[in-house]
């Protein structure tokens, strides 16, 4: 077996991926792909198509043990010819689509439109709107109209959109894409922007040239994010996985130590995994219900809330902290989006890479804990080791306190 990665990126996503010191072969198309993960630790780079034969001989002879596919979306090709390439080489690989907050703290995240205008609304400067003539209804709140600049498509049709949104003809750049990063940062400059706002387009949209000129520009990016996305993995799920198949180390996680004492905690699922994190939390003191249409034996005597019906987002409100825990793949995906919206901590049991929180392994005696993980990289070390820990937990804890005692008295 292999022991590298072989990302093909060109992208966002690819870029994000290099920051991690996964042993990488870093595929990209042009040599400006190349110049943007200049630096980038344990990763050698290589410039220039390949086609899926050449792909083929490259993974063979480099000591390949899975392929990441994180290029554009409409690099159609490409993504074939990696496809072919990995079933005739026999290595794993796995689509990367979309990023999951991939972008730096920079750019500021917003669910709509309307939200977008709302947040204008407590800012100053000029701003370049580059969402699409669809959404600027949505801008008219915003008190000054002087501050908004709208670059549409010269379409008659969205110029009479444009009008009748209150944007006058100093206000709109009427031109057809794609624009490149210097076009981009001429017209923030043109219109003095402080802010652009677009939409998560994806590199189809042009989005990297748009954050990359405002950067540039030092304007701020406000991005209206796009519903989740069926089919490919995240950057967090990627990275898991190759970790998990070349046995690769990680950091280890930081135990926040969380007081749940009658604190709702909301855990959906009435199975084993439901039930074990319920009697954890209930011996944390939290005040737990649980939500499923059955329960497995295990609940009887527990001392929680059980609700008998399918999980409903409701069900999240006034929440500490919720636990997905069904059966249903979708159904616990939900519930992670969900509670993440909320900003409510979720683990997400059947995905590691949907969870804003990994449930501990805990190990207790009275007030006195000890918490186990092996960074979500191997549940079952992680169990193994806890149950250890138990075997001598109290023990060792009264043994502990006696020697303190001991200690005040002599
Ligand atoms: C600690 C503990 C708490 C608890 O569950 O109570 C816990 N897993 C435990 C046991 C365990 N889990 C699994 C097996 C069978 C393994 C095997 O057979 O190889 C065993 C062993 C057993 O049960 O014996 C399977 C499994 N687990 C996860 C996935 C999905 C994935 O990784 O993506 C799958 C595949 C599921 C599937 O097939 O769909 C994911 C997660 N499990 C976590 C916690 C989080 C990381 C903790 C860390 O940092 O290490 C994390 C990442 C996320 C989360 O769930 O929050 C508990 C020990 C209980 C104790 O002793 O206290
Ligand atoms: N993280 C871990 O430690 C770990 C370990 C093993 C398995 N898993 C995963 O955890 C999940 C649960 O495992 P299990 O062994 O408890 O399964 P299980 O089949 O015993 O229980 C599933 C429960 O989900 C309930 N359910 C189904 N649809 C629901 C809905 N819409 N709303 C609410 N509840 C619903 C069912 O009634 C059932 O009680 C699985 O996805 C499994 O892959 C995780």
């Amino acid at each position: 077996m292999g022991r590298r990665v072989l990302l093909f990126g060109g992208t966002t996503e690819g870029r994000e991926l290099t920051r991690f010191r996964l042993p990488l072969v870093y595929a990209v198309a042009t040599a400006y792909g190349a110049e943007l993960v200049r630096g980038a630790e344990n990763t050698e780079v290589t410039v220039g198509r390949m086609d899926a034969a050449e792909m083929e001989k490259f993974i063979k002879d480099s000591d390949i043990a899975c392929v990441i596919d994180a290029t554009h979306p409409y690099a159609r090709e490409a993504r074939e010819n990696i496809r072919a390439a990995c079933a005739a080489a026999n290595t794993p690989l796995m689509r990367v689509q979309r990023r999951e907050a991939v972008t730096d703290g920079d750019v500021v995240r917003v669910k709509s439109a309307e939200e977008a205008a709302r947040f204008l609304e407590g800012t100053t400067g000029n701003v370049l709107l580059t969402t699409g003539s669809k959404e600027l209804e949505a801008f008219a709140c915003v008190s000054d109209r002087s501050r908004l600049f709208a670059r549409v498509l010269p379409d008659p049709e969205v110029i009479k959109k444009c009008a009748e949104c209150g944007f006058d003809s100093g206000h709109i750049i009427a031109m057809q894409g794609p624009f490149s990063l210097l076009m981009n940062e001429e017209m923030i400059r043109l219109t003095g922007a402080r802010w652009l706002v677009t939409k998560d387009g994806g590199a189809a949209g042009g989005i990297e040239e748009k954050i990359e000129a405002a950067r540039s520009c030092k304007a701020r990016v406000i991005m209206i994010e796009r519903p989740h996305e069926e089919g490919g993995h995240s950057c967090t799920e990627a990275l898991l996985w190759a970790r998990r198949i070349l046995g690769l180390s990680r950091p280890p996680l930081f135990p926040m130590l969380t007081d749940m004492e009658e604190r709702s905690a909301v855990i959906a699922g009435g199975g084993r995994i439901a039930a074990r994190r319920a009697a954890t939390l209930i011996k944390c003191g939290a005040a737990v219900t649980v939500v499923s249409p059955e329960f497995g034996p295990e609940f009887k005597e527990m001392k929680c809330r059980l609700v008998r019906k399918g999980w409903e987002p409701e069900d999240l409100e006034g929440a500490a902290l919720a636990v997905a825990a069904t059966d249903d793949e979708k159904v616990n995906a939900a519930i992670g989006a969900a509670a993440k919206e909320r900003g409510i901590p979720v683990s997400v049991a059947d995905n590691a890479a949907e969870c804003s929180f990994f449930f501990p392994s805990l190990v207790t005696s009275g007030e006195v804990s000890a918490s186990v993980s092996a960074g979500a990289l191997s549940p079952a070390l992680t169990h193994r080791l806890a149950e250890r820990l138990r075997s001598v937990w109290d023990e060792w804890v009264k043994e502990e306190r006696a020697a303190l005692e001991e200690k005040k008295d002599g």
